[in-house]
């Protein structure tokens, strides 16, 4: 069998991909006989909680014998058959990992899905995907139940609940019948194993197509750089939701590759005193979470508490304020380590392992991308001009990228400019290779001729005590065709402070903190911020309603 350092060398594309690769069957069986012989420690490969007592702690062993009988469900009474595609819409429940597990064994193509979507949601994916087959649980029953008629493709609804619902096989009732016997199948390192809907910020969400082996193998040198030498003795807790890549990949695939626990705490919500207890109470080492959280957290008093193994902090999916990362290491002792990356390509910048971390830049290109800031020609820029920021695709693609976008030719094609793939973001990268996010390509404001990136004149607001948060879009102004505007959160103390008054304080704050034309010339303070189901802005909607579209 192929070691992790076999595995390494794949991902560092010194050594070809094998013709078969399955992460059920290579990796995860794997462990499970190391456990066997005692190659690795005793604790679980799943460790489930929910906060009100009950938990759930599987070893490698058990959660491949486990999720072979929820493969037998799949393929007997639910009478699927490889290559079926199944959206599984599960709020963070053991059977979430079981069924996804399954579906590798299977070769059946896994689509996750957020508890949060609603009914039109479903639809879209649905006959979007052609899914043969949905999994959800019983909050997401009714939406199912009111689209399935319109979704011709769908056979088989399946339920995880302990309650039986007309209509729905139960996950539950089968489960307790099927076998553990199961072969893995054989499957092609290249055959899609996984559909990821993007976040959908700037349209309808696309569908991104993964391998068995972008997937399963394209993480490993990431658990070594950004995650430190992630070790099988490493308690894990990422706090990705179920329906988005970024659980498949801090959840299942760069810490199963590397033997370590995975932790999950099923807060239906997120909450900080549970999160800040959580930490407080159980052994993690490692903690992966949105910047929102951060933003969040930093607004308590967090000396007060003690985290019981806490070593390694990472975030991502979003710009990470440079003083969030100040105010979190000063308060808790830990660095803070930002990562890049997209649905597509997974994660290509971070702040690595023994890297000096620079505050508001996203570190360097990770193995294997070559990670480039490119014109509108293709051509390179050099290090200090904005850019697109871009990955070349030498004489083949990675195998870590996505393969498609299932059944969009145009839009597969539209990401590629000459030999790099473009990510639709813009960015600088400075002399010393570190890449620092200045906003997606269509949120850069052009304001008499400058151009201005929303996240700058944003790290500058939140340096303020009254910002909590801040979204920064063009606005429409008669001279200058666009001006800045910024919309505002405001922290407690300052909520009744006086608008005119605090306006001209963050105008001036941000005069002061970066070039004074960045500043927003218009200001309005807001309760909320418009945010995807992911947690992201989405400054598309605010600048949107500026210009009356
Ligand atoms: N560390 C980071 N700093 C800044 N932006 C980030 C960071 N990590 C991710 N992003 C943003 O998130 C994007 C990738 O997110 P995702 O794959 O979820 O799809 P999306 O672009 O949000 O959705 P859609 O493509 O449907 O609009 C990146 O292209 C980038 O704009």
């Amino acid at each position: 069998p192929l070691t992790l350092d076999d595995f390494e060398a794949i991902n560092r594309c010194e050594r070809t991909l094998p013709k078969n690769f399955n992460f059920a069957g290579d990796v995860l069986d794997q462990w499970s006989q190391k456990e066997k012989t005692g190659e690795r420690p005793a604790s679980p490969a799943l460790w489930w909680v929910n906060g009100k007592g009950d938990e759930v702690k599987w070893s490698f062993g058990e959660l491949s014998s486990l999720s072979r009988k929820a493969a037998n469900v799949l393929t007997k009474p639910c009478g699927l058959q490889r290559g079926d595609r199944v959206a599984v819409i599960l709020p963070r429940i053991p059977e979430w990992w079981l069924l996804n597990v399954a579906c590798m064994r299977t070769g059946l193509v896994f689509m996750p899905g957020t508890t949060q979507l609603t009914a039109k949601d479903i639809l879209y994916r649905l006959r979007a995907s052609k899914a043969k087959c949905i999994v959800a649980s019983e909050e997401v029953a009714p939406a199912v139940e009111s689209i399935a008629p319109d979704c011709p493709n769908l056979m088989t609804k399946l339920l995880v609940s302990l309650h039986s619902r007309k209509g729905w096989l139960s996950f539950q009732e089968l489960f307790q019948s099927a076998s553990e016997e199961h072969s893995c199948v054989k499957t092609g390192s290249q055959e899609p194993m996984a559909i990821y809907f993007t976040s959908g910020t700037t349209g309808s969400p696309k569908m991104a197509q993964h391998s068995h082996s972008s997937l399963g193998i394209g993480y490993t040198l990431c658990g070594r750089y950004k995650m430190r030498y992630l070790k099988s003795s490493d308690i894990i807790w990422n706090m990705s939701d179920t329906g988005w890549i970024k659980a498949a990949i801090g959840s299942v695939f760069f810490s199963w590759i590397r033997g370590a626990c995975v932790f999950v705490h099923q807060m239906a919500q997120f909450d900080t005193d549970t999160f800040l207890d959580t930490l407080t109470t159980y052994p993690i080492t490692t903690l992966c979470s949105a910047p929102t959280v951060y933003r969040m957290l930093v607004q308590k008093d967090l000396k007060r508490y003690k985290f019981k193994k806490l070593r390694h902090c990472l975030t991502g999916g979003e710009p990470l304020n440079p003083e969030v990362l100040e105010q979190w290491k000063a308060q808790t002792g830990l660095e803070l380590y930002e990562g890049y990356g997209q649905t597509e390509v997974g994660i290509i910048c971070a702040n690595q392992k023994g890297q000096e971390i620079k505050p508001g830049s996203m570190g360097k290109g990770i193995l294997p991308y070559d990670v480039q800031i490119i014109d509108e020609n293709g051509s390179i820029l050099p290090p200090g001009k904005e850019g697109e920021i871009a990955l070349r695709l030498k004489s083949t693609r990675p195998f870590c990228f996505f393969s498609e976008y299932v059944d969009e030719p145009e839009k597969t094609a539209a990401t590629m400019r000459g030999n790099f793939y473009v990510t639709g973001d813009r960015g600088v990268m400075d002399s010393d290779g570190y890449f620092w996010f200045v906003g997606r390509a269509d949120d850069v404001i052009i304001s008499s001729g400058y151009r201005i990136g929303p996240f700058e004149v944003e790290s500058a607001l939140i340096e303020h005590p009254a910002v909590i948060e801040s979204a920064v879009v063009s606005s429409p102004d008669p001279t200058r065709g666009e001006v800045v505007k910024a919309f505002v959160v405001l922290s407690a103390p300052f909520k009744s402070s006086n608008p005119e008054k605090l306006t001209l304080e963050l105008q001036d704050h941000v005069k002061k903190s970066t070039a004074p034309y960045k500043y927003p010339r218009k200001v309005e303070f807001v309760q909320e911020l418009p945010k995807t189901i992911t947690g992201k802005i989405k400054r598309n909607a605010l600048r949107d309603q500026e210009w009356g579209r």
